[in-house]
């Protein structure tokens, strides 16, 4: 059990996150039961996993520190009720690769796994207890309630699939079979966490309580980082020229600090990763910016980084070219994980993703930001990547 205090526990377990539903669940434990805390976080295994997933990891290291029993399930059958992102014959494949993959981002940012649980949808969700549950939340769930459950994560199509409405409810059902007293999500599943929280217990199973996390914001102007964008997001295992070029194309106006991801970024991962890794409440973001704009400058607080980037003291291009930089070395521990993996290697025909291409062209491409005020940000070049299409192309067949 932890060392530390339950109110130091759950400043933990509840630091940085968007919205806690049913906080007094989590209470309870840490303070009259007296028990480790036992909490999920499921993943589908659809696309290929992005920066955004450095915010539910950077949960789960706050979790696993406060003493909290963790759990990820690795959700292949909801990566496949989703419209077939992940078709049956790849996907016992990819959810290897999540769990592979997890692992290594855990692993670079100083966190041990060792107590981390893994656990396949399928190894319980095909049982008899599991399908009639299934069953009789299906007959007290309306079909109008179960759309808009996921109305935020299941793929939104023209001709809705039936599976689209399992998908919540098996959601639903998780947590009970989980064991857990609390599952962890972003505030994109905030609709399923609701429809959690008022059926369970008409199957007889208690309520449970709900983490959300923030969202990263995409790099274009509005919207999250979103697998089905390519230039919105950058890939775990994107290379270093790709993601300076990708970072370079991103939206950021001189001075704006509203609709800004990158800022969003550092302050979400960058920020609570140096934390993580170097003790509570220290930051450090560097940039090295050529001597003729003012030279290398460290930020010690994220709140002075803010006002530099307000009062156009430091500058887009010079925003972006430390955030590429602290991006690719985030990045580089895993990439090298990876190439060293043979597993992963020849995976290509399975509908996964081709490993890092040494070979592959990455056409140059010029600065586009700009260090000057008011200049206009040009919009992006395609970046259509032949990783890229190697998944996007098997997704679309299936559909
Ligand atoms: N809905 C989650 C995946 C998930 C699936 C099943 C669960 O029980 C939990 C989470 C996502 O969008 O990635």
């Amino acid at each position: 059990m932890s060392e530390l205090t339950p109110d130091q526990q759950f400043e933990l377990i509840t630091r940085n996150l968007q919205e806690v539903l049913n906080p007094q669940i989590i209470k309870n434990v840490l303070e009259v039961e007296k028990r480790p805390l036992k909490v999920y976080w499921g993943t589908a295994p659809t696309g290929k996993p992005h920066c955004g997933y450095f915010v539910p990891m950077i949960k789960l290291a706050h979790l696993l520190k406060a003493g909290v029993e963790v759990t990820v399930l690795v959700a292949d059958l909801h990566a496949f009720l989703d419209n077939m992102k992940a078709p049956l014959e790849v996907v016992q494949h990819r959810a290897k690769y999540y769990e592979f993959l997890i692992k290594s981002i855990l692993t670079s940012i100083n966190v041990p796994v060792e107590r981390l649980k893994f656990v396949l949808g399928s190894s319980y969700q095909l049982t008899p207890e599991y399908t009639l549950d299934l069953f009789k939340l299906s007959n007290s769930v309306s079909q109008n309630d179960a759309k808009r459950a996921g109305a935020d994560v299941v793929k939104q199509v023209a001709n809705p699939l039936l599976s689209g409405l399992i998908y919540p409810l098996m959601q639903v059902l998780d947590e009970e079979y989980l064991k857990v007293d609390v599952q962890l999500g972003g505030v994109d599943q905030r609709k399923i966490f609701v429809l959690a929280e008022e059926n369970i217990q008409s199957l007889g199973y208690k309520k449970r309580a709900h983490l959300m996390n923030r969202m990263v914001p995409g790099l274009m102007q509005g919207g999250k980082m979103s697998a089905s964008d390519p230039n919105s997001k950058i890939d775990l295992l994107e290379e270093p020229k790709t993601v300076k070029k990708k970072i370079n194309q991103a939206f950021c106006a001189p001075g704006n600090i509203e609709d800004n991801g990158l800022l969003a970024f550092v302050k979400n991962v960058l920020g609570p990763i140096h934390e993580l890794k170097y003790g509570d409440g220290t930051f450090e973001f560097f940039i090295d910016r050529p001597d003729k704009y003012g030279g290398p400058i460290t930020f010690k607080t994220y709140q002075e980084l803010e006002d530099s980037f307000t009062k156009e003291e430091l500058s887009p291009v010079d925003l972006k070219s430390g955030v590429a930089d602290a991006i690719n070395v985030l990045l580089a521990p895993i990439i090298e994980e990876y190439k060293n993996n043979k597993d992963f290697q020849d995976s290509e025909t399975a509908g996964y993703p081709a490993p890092v291409a040494e070979k592959k062209k990455v056409k140059k491409v010029k600065d586009r930001g700009s260090r000057y005020p008011g200049a206009k940000e040009e919009s992006p070049a395609p970046a259509s990547a032949p990783v890229e299409a190697v998944t996007e192309k098997l997704e679309e067949t299936k559909l």
